[in-house]
């Protein structure tokens, strides 16, 4: 299914609003990082993260070393080539990962 990448204008207010995400070097997507207290608080974040995903049908892609993970999220439906492009979906999916508190 082809998704719609953001026009100029939504990356100008959507993305600029996110709190601590930026864009990732070279590709077309945000990046953030989250400090926990030990890889036990990460897991849990990440399971909690995992559930949000699913429901909404958007994956992130990440990386976990013990209390850190850090998640990119660009929609890979919004690019032909498949690298990804950024979408509605992704400022959606930030802002519940951040609500996650
Ligand atoms: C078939 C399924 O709906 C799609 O492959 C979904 C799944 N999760 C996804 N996640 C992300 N990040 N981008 C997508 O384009 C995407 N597409």
């Amino acid at each position: 299914m082809t998704v719609r990448k953001l026009n100029q204008e939504e990356r100008d207010t959507w993305t600029s609003a996110l709190d601590g995400w930026d864009m990732a070097d070279g590709r077309d997507a945000i990046e953030k990082t989250f400090e926990f207290g030990d890889f036990v608080e990460a897991w849990g974040f990440m399971s909690r993260v995992a559930i949000l995903a699913e429901k909404a049908d958007h994956h992130p892609e990440w990386f976990n070393v013990y209390n850190r993970v850090e998640i990119t999220l660009t929609t890979h439906d919004a690019d032909p080539d498949n690298g990804g492009a950024l979408s509605k979906r992704d400022v959606e999916l930030a802002n519940a990962i951040d609500a996650l508190g």
